[in-house]
């Protein structure tokens, strides 16, 4: 019940009810959107892009298949995807505005902040920049895809004054990233990898970020707009910042001291970062293939310290509060083992994410109403006005 309706304000006696006190507090389980793109099943562990179990996708279809699946509705066949592939070559020439200021933003700006304004640089050099129709949003979907994995690789080049080669239009995205960003040619079995892991994150019905990109486009804003929006809502610790916190604690742990340092965090109150799902209620199942992959990564290299850490803390997670590693606890080893810098792990997920982000722009353009939800007061009223000498 609003505060207003019951006619009980601060000044009426008795503490009035707040939306602290109620089930939906951060907009839990209420229904914001309908949406053609992602659906879970929180119970059972489920995943679906466009009606496709996420098991069946992994490992099978390649990120452009995923991002053309979700922008334009269906699996490419051959031609569609070839014909898509082009696009996206055609569209990640970067314009002059990023070129002209990436030198100084990668300076004075981390990765995720960089992002946020190469992104809206680059709207500002979009030829379609004006119009939300759809014939221009499918183009922009496009382009930002294939643009922001050159922003994040040639940010990191800015900042660590290197170059990066221009991207091979025969490689992937996956391989023409890891390429540029390590600095060497990765394994047939890395690019795979790194496929699955775009594909894993690629969309995730109203995560928060989402639901940011909605909103902003509700207000038939465009799309760099709503993007901007979205990736300074992937940015935070509880939604893709997780997996560079994830890594962060891996590394500021003893190997050997695990289950204590867990359990020293959880007694303390900390959160453990990579745990936990506001959906899920049992094992995230983008988590099992990311746990598949890191074991068979931390094999191949020889190296499996981070991936041993990460099964005890999942552990002692589980034992002491009944939670389950998320999307981000095994990207963090992932991402590690392929040689991607920690400060670019939640960078790499804005690189998948763009392709679910877009397509709920063009969904959201395509039977819009502005997204208003209300409030419910809990200040103070009746107050009396003062002028400034009596307060
Ligand atoms: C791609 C993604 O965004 S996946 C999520 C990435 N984020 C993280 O990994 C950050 C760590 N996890 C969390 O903060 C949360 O689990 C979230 C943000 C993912 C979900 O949040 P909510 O659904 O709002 O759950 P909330 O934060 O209220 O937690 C419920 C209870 O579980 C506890 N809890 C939840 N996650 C964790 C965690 N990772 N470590 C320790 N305790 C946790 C909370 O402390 C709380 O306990 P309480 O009831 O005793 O106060
Ligand atoms: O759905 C969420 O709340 C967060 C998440 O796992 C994601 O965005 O992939």
């Amino acid at each position: 019940m609003k505060q207003h309706s019951s006619g009980e304000g601060a000044s009426g006696g008795g503490a009035p009810p707040t939306v602290a006190d109620k089930p939906t507090k951060g907009l839990a389980d209420v229904v914001a959107a309908s949406t053609a793109l992602s659906d879970i099943d929180g119970k059972a562990g489920r995943l679906f892009y466009r009606g496709y179990d996420i098991h069946d996708l992994a490992g099978r279809a390649t990120f452009e298949e995923t991002a053309y699946l979700l922008q334009r509705g269906k699996l490419p066949d051959r031609e569609g995807l070839e014909a898509y592939g082009a696009e996206l070559v055609r569209g990640r020439e970067l314009g002059a505005l990023v070129a002209a200021n990436i030198g100084e933003i990668a300076e004075k700006q981390k990765p995720m902040e960089a992002l946020r304004s190469l992104v809206s640089l680059s709207g500002a050099d979009d030829p379609d920049k004006d119009s939300i129709a759809p014939e221009a949003n499918l183009g922009k979907a496009a382009r930002l895809t294939a643009q922001q994995p050159l922003l994040v690789a040639r940010y990191h080049a800015a900042r660590t004054g290197g170059s990066v080669p221009d991207p091979d239009p025969s490689l992937s995205i996956a391989a023409n990233f890891l390429l540029q960003v390590t600095g060497r040619t990765p394994a047939q079995r890395e690019v795979d990898i790194f496929d699955t892991c775009l594909v894993l994150h690629a969309d995730h019905t109203m995560n928060a970020s989402t639901f940011a990109a909605r909103v902003c486009a509700a207000t038939l804003s465009d799309m760099h707009s709503a993007i901007v929006a979205a990736i300074g809502t992937l940015k935070g610790p509880l939604h893709g910042g997780a997996n560079e916190q994830v890594m962060k604690t891996l590394e500021s742990i003893s190997p050997t001291g695990v289950a204590q340092a867990v359990r020293d965090k959880l007694a303390a109150g900390e959160k453990i970062m990579g745990f936990g799902h506001r959906v899920y209620k049992t094992e995230d199942p983008r988590a099992t293939h990311l746990r598949r992959m890191s074991q068979e990564l931390a094999e191949s290299t020889g190296d499996d310290t981070y991936f041993r850490m990460s099964k005890e803390m999942e552990e002692v997670v589980f034992e002491t509060k009944g939670l389950y590693p998320n999307v981000d606890f095994y990207a963090a080893s992932v991402y590690h083992y392929l040689g991607i810098p920690t400060d670019l792990f939640t960078p790499v997920f804005s690189i998948s994410r763009m392709s679910g982000w877009t397509a709920h722009v063009i969904e959201q353009h395509a039977d819009n109403r502005l997204i208003r939800p209300d409030s419910e007061y809990i200040g103070e009223r009746d107050q009396k006005w003062k002028p400034i000498e009596e307060r």
